[in-house]
């Protein structure tokens, strides 16, 4: 998160860190007990290897009361995300075994209505993606505000040139953004999960690269398949 500051400790409590080996790679939210929904492009220099996901956390190196590590039974990327666009950039976790509820871990609502978020509308996002330009990693959990632009205004060939889908959002980037490491964390408008900060590696803070996020109303029916299938 660049421009950002620091999350009141454990009031996202919906937050995950897919880690590997120790080390967080993305972002990612308790989207039900057993479940966790971040972005497909964040297995892309994972190999065959599965993630472990973090919750209940602030640090991400202190001992905090309900911080604890889950093992994932199996990994879902949507079947239409591929490395050379960011379409379908969706990845659903199955964890070894549901996660325990508290205070500090609880699962976030996402919006099943598919309908546009107005633009100008304030929304957050968090995440341990990286604070400054030379790649600094934060120890604690980081937010920022930021509002939404039109799909229109985010398409413009001086932007991202028609390549945002129906299918995404964005967000003005100006100075205030998501960055490295923050993908697949939940963009939270009203205090519901509208979007997933998408994993494609793009230029931070700039303006004219509006931040981009895959809208969750139109993966409703993927997610609920997925989890009931896996679920039995
Ligand atoms: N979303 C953004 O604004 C944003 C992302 C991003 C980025 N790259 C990542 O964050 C990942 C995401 C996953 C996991 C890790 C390897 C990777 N190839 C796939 C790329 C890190 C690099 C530079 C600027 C960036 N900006």
């Amino acid at each position: 998160i660049l421009g950002g500051y620091e999350a009141r400790p454990h009031l996202k409590p919906f937050m995950a860190s897919l880690q590997l080996d120790g080390q967080h790679v993305c972002g990612g939210f308790l989207v039900a007990e057993q479940w966790v929904l971040s972005a497909a492009h964040c297995t892309e220099e994972t190999g065959d290897k599965l993630f472990q996901v973090l919750l209940g956390a602030h640090s991400l190196t202190e001992q905090e009361p309900h911080k604890r590590l889950y093992r994932v039974r199996a990994q879902f990327p949507h079947p239409g995300s591929n490395k050379h666009n960011n379409k379908d950039d969706l990845l659903l976790l199955q964890l070894e075994e549901k996660a325990e509820l508290n205070a500090d871990v609880q699962v976030l609502p996402f919006q099943r209505e598919d309908r546009d978020v107005a633009p100008d509308t304030v929304c957050e996002v968090a995440g341990w993606g990286i604070t400054s330009h030379s790649g600094r990693r934060p120890d604690r959990l980081q937010q920022v505000e930021r509002p939404v632009i039109s799909r229109d205004v985010c398409n413009h060939r001086t932007r991202h040139d028609g390549t945002i889908t129906n299918n995404m959002m964005c967000t003005d980037s100006r100075r205030r953004d998501t960055c490295k490491g923050d993908s697949g964390g939940p963009l939270v408008c009203g205090g519901v999960a509208e979007g997933l900060v998408t994993a494609g590696s793009r230029v931070c803070g700039n303006y004219k690269k509006p931040a981009i996020y895959t809208r969750l109303a139109p993966y409703a029916a993927w997610i609920d398949g997925v989890m009931a299938s896996a679920d039995g």
